[in-house]
């Protein structure tokens, strides 16, 4: 049986002391267990319309842009600033280590789309109510948060109450 888990490895100090790292590393090298990784985000949603799949940089591009072609969807960057070529919205968000800033496109959502964000962890919430906040500015309708793992200590759904928010496992 598929076990997310046992594709995730802890670093321990890392990016600062006192942090364990969820490593995604190896669930990325096993096609197979992305497959499966993918056919449960999937399953999770259900038969919800999606127009756009939002991934946050960058971790969250991975299994973004797989979403988006499996559901027929535009694939949406949301990214640290002074990355994106075009004119951008931007959002200061805090982090379980440290302070950013997140942009989209100003064109990258049309009034009324149905949309999925997606990251690979949920951890305080801090990013993803960031990008929710943009995506809505834009018109954007949230169909649901999904994540590989959340972090269940840090109380991230907290921040993302009015949305629907799934993950493959939880810490
Ligand atoms: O729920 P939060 O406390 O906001 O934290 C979760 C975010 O932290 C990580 O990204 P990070 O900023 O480390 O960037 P990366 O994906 O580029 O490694 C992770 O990929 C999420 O985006
Ligand atoms: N402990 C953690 N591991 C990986 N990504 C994270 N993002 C925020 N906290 C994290």
């Amino acid at each position: 049986m598929f076990r997310i888990q046992d594709y995730i490895r802890d670093i321990k100090d890392f990016p600062k002391k006192d942090i364990i790292y969820k490593d995604i590393t190896p669930l990325l090298q096993d096609p197979s267990a992305t497959r499966e990784a993918l056919k449960k985000l999937l399953e999770l949603l259900g038969d919800q319309k999606v127009h756009k799949v939002v991934g946050i940089e960058s971790r969250g591009f991975f299994f973004a842009t797989l979403l988006a072609q499996e559901l027929n969807a535009g694939f949406v960057p949301i990214r640290k600033p002074g990355k994106l070529p075009f004119n951008t919205f931007r959002e200061n968000y805090s982090l379980e280590y440290g302070e950013d800033v997140l942009e989209i496109h100003c064109d990258a959502i049309q009034e009324g789309e149905k949309v999925l964000v997606h990251d690979d962890v949920l951890a305080t919430g801090g990013t993803a109510a960031a990008a929710c906040k943009l995506v809505e500015k834009m018109g954007g309708e949230i169909v649901q948060c999904n994540f590989l793992m959340d972090l269940d200590f840090l109380k991230g759904r907290d921040k993302l109450n009015p949305y629907e928010v799934v993950s493959l496992v939880t810490y």
